[in-house]
């Protein structure tokens, strides 16, 4: 499903933290997004799962206006792993996951038996088929990380946002998580720091700074002018996924 910002500006108290942003996400690819701290990536990705209204600008999902779309609609159309967690209360890691099926559910309707099915195959498919009953709040953040994924992965959606999803990650998860998601063929829109990784696991990427989208590919140009450091190419270590675990 295509996701196209247009002109997108967003402002948070006054200030002008999003403009004229253009970005498309084209079906089935994984799109990153990277720039320095505080250049308004977060911020995007927020205006796109709605939830920050944009000043000015237009977002598409599948064709459709967002801010046109019903609420309901919107949550099954986009799933999101975003920075901030559920609110820590008592939740089961299970429970935690299933929010994932609600926009699919009429309200106050019970858990169903295939509910619970998609719920443990998720939680396999991010290595914590073990931790369907542990409280949620106990979790270190990167298992923390993994539910959210498996919760967005129960939800079905056809479009991803991810806010900087391999941050509280090891190596080994942060490889399983772009591995996951290059798997599934979702159209995804990842707000990364690594920029070894955006090269090598993103169709395209899109470079933010103060606020704009200053260049849709990562050129060693770009980087100084964007990050003020150099790239030197050096023969380091690339990290490769086992099949099977050592
Ligand atoms: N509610 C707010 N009110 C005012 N300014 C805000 C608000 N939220 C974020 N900002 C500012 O917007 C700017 C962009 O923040 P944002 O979190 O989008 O950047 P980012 O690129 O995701 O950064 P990081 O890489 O550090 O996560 C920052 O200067 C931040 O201080």
């Amino acid at each position: 499903m295509r996701l196209v910002l247009d002109g997108l500006a967003v402002t948070l108290d006054g200030r002008s933290i999003v403009r004229g942003a253009d970005l498309v996400v084209e079906p089935g690819e994984l799109t990153g997004l990277v720039g320095p701290n505080g250049s308004g990536k977060s911020t995007l990705i927020r205006a796109a799962y709605r939830a920050l209204r944009p000043a000015a600008g237009l977002i598409t999902v599948g064709g459709d206006d967002l801010v046109r779309l019903p609420p309901r609609e919107s949550a099954r159309r986009i799933a999101v792993v975003a920075q901030e967690n559920p609110a820590e209360l008592d939740f089961t890691v299970e429970d935690v996951v299933l929010m994932g099926r609600t926009p699919h559910k009429r309200p106050l309707s019970r858990t169903t038996a295939e509910d619970l099915h998609r719920c443990a195959e998720s939680l396999e498919r991010v290595d914590l088929g073990h931790a369907a009953r542990r409280s949620y709040a106990t979790l270190s953040g990167g298992e923390k990380q993994r539910v959210l994924i498996a919760r967005a992965l129960v939800q079905g959606s056809r479009l991803l946002l991810l806010d900087e999803p391999t941050t509280h990650l090891d190596i080994r998860h942060q490889l399983d998580v772009l591995h996951l998601v290059r798997e599934l063929g979702i159209t995804a829109l990842a707000a990364l720091h690594d920029l070894n990784q955006a090269t090598e696991f993103c169709d395209r990427i899109y470079v933010m700074d103060g606020g704009r989208i200053v260049a849709d590919a990562l050129t060693p140009e770009v980087i100084t002018r964007v990050f003020g450091v150099r790239a030197v190419p050096r023969t380091q270590y690339a990290f490769e996924r086992l099949k099977e675990d050592p």
